[in-house]
């Protein structure tokens, strides 16, 4: 298979035969790849705890070790890095059984450098292909490429974000929820020099103190209860690309000296792990909270604000925008007509009426439900003011009894009413009976 890109890597080679060690490192290294060798399992394992490897080369005849379960050890170790097995002809069965086990692939030796660089570049590149794809997962939406405005502010705010788009300033979006900070975030990336590079989101209020250490900075297999296997964290998926940090005002307060060392030197460690590793990441962060209050009530650092808000850009909400309401709306029926293969192809007048005279409390986010919905349940080409079911649900209040109800809307109205009367969102997860992460993906999914 010949690479469709041009594709680096770093190599780890593992052979008890030092010739073979070194002809394979000069053949690689002449391609331009990164080369280590070990010459036996408990070496390279030692390299593994000071390097990220993208592809390791091991045969499995090393001298008293078991090749198996040095294969084991290492992809508990490094579960990212693909494993290709040498062996002799003879030992192919071996081999077959390795990749039951994990290996990618195998190699017969003898093998000629072209087979050996092929079998690097296509793993490699196997490689980078599963990074991103685990990347985009949960993020398949292309870029905004359609992100335009009539709107005045939304005009200077678009135009901004291009300009700093393609230098590695860090940029921190801030407008309420569901403005579109993300989508804001992702635009930045796409129009910028990373864009073919990995876009990666943290949503901070999901996780505990704990879990975003990890989550951010990766862990070492055993370094605490539960860590079966290593982690390479999100600021190594990120290399190269850009890291949004969504909802950053909830980042705790206790791991900020971490996170502000990483933007100033781009320098982490992983959980217990002591080697420093380096990153190239752009940060942009996004929030709805008042980060300068935060800061006065020391809840938040201003040295951290200071290094995040290099550029700040403020997203309007959807009813200071009303220029926007209809082109929005009609391009999400057209995405959900074409999605869900319903009638409906456009608002009759009353119906854009209603969306203009609307304060759509929770922006685009809830303009896409409402307009979602409208496209499932209307049965005819032009949605009218009943499908849209604005106004009869205010956000706070109950349903009446008696009326036809989904499960669904009980919940959203109950969440909204738990929501209105509580200061922070714990407070309402705690009244709810929920914790915070599934509160906060559950305010998300009824545009809250
Ligand atoms: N310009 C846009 N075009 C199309 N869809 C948009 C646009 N802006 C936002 N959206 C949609 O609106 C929803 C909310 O957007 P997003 O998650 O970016 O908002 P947010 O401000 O980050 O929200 P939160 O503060 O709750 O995280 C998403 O479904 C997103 O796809």
């Amino acid at each position: 298979m010949k690479p469709t890109t041009e594709v680096t890597g770093r190599i780890l080679l593992v052979d008890d035969e030092p010739a073979i060690l070194r002809t394979f490192r000069s053949c690689l290294e002449e391609r331009g790849y990164n080369v280590m060798s070990s010459g036996s399992g408990a070496q390279a394992e030692a390299l593994l705890q000071r390097q990220v490897f993208d592809l390791c080369f091991l045969d499995l005849r090393l001298g008293e070790e078991n090749g198996l379960e040095v294969l084991q050890r290492l992809r508990s170790q490094a579960p990212w890095m693909r494993v290709v097995i040498v062996t002799a002809l003879s030992a192919v069965d071996t081999a077959v059984e390795a990749i039951k086990a994990g290996a990618s692939d195998y190699l017969v030796k003898p093998c000629s450098p072209d087979q050996l660089c092929l079998a690097a570049a296509k793993q490699l590149e196997i490689g980078q292909l599963a990074t991103r794809l685990a990347v985009l997962e949960g993020q398949l939406r292309p870029p905004s490429d359609v992100f335009g405005s009539d709107n005045p502010a939304m005009m200077a705010v678009l135009e901004t974000a291009r300009q700093v788009a393609d230098t590695d300033a860090n940029v921190l979006v801030l407008g309420e929820s569901g403005t579109g900070k993300g989508e804001l975030a992702r635009a930045i990336h796409g129009w910028s020099r990373r864009a073919r590079k990995s876009f990666v989101t943290i949503n901070c209020p999901s996780l505990s103190v704990e879990l975003m250490e990890s989550e951010m900075f990766g862990h070492n297999r055993g370094a605490f209860t539960g860590a079966t296997d290593s982690t390479l964290g999100r600021v190594s998926q990120a290399d190269g690309g850009t890291l949004l940090l969504d909802e950053i005002g909830d980042f705790p307060l206790s791991l900020q000296p971490k996170l502000l060392r990483f933007i100033q030197d781009k320098e982490y460690e992983r959980i217990g792990d002591p080697v420093t590793r380096q990153a190239d990441v752009r940060i942009l962060a996004a929030t709805n909270r008042d980060l300068e209050a935060m800061v006065r009530a020391g809840q938040f650092r201003e040295d951290l604000l200071y290094r995040i808000n290099v550029i700040t850009l403020h997203l309007p909400p959807l009813r200071e925008r009303p220029e926007d309401i209809r082109d929005l709306a009609e391009r999400f029926l057209l995405m959900f007509v074409r999605s869900y293969g319903r009638p409906a192809r456009g608002f009759s007048e009353a119906a854009q009426a209603a969306l203009l005279g609307y304060h759509w409390p929770g922006n685009i986010r809830e303009l896409r439900n409402v307009v979602e919905r409208a496209s499932i349940i209307c049965p005819q080409e032009l949605i009218e003011t009943t499908h849209l079911g604005l106004g009869e649900q205010p956000i706070g209040s109950v349903p009446r009894v008696g009326m036809p109800l989904r499960l669904e809307e009980l919940e959203r109205a109950h969440i909204a009413a738990v929501l209105a009367t509580s200061e922070t969102l714990e407070q309402a997860a705690k009244t709810l009976g929920i914790d915070a992460s599934t509160l906060y993906r559950k305010r998300k999914q009824f545009g809250l």
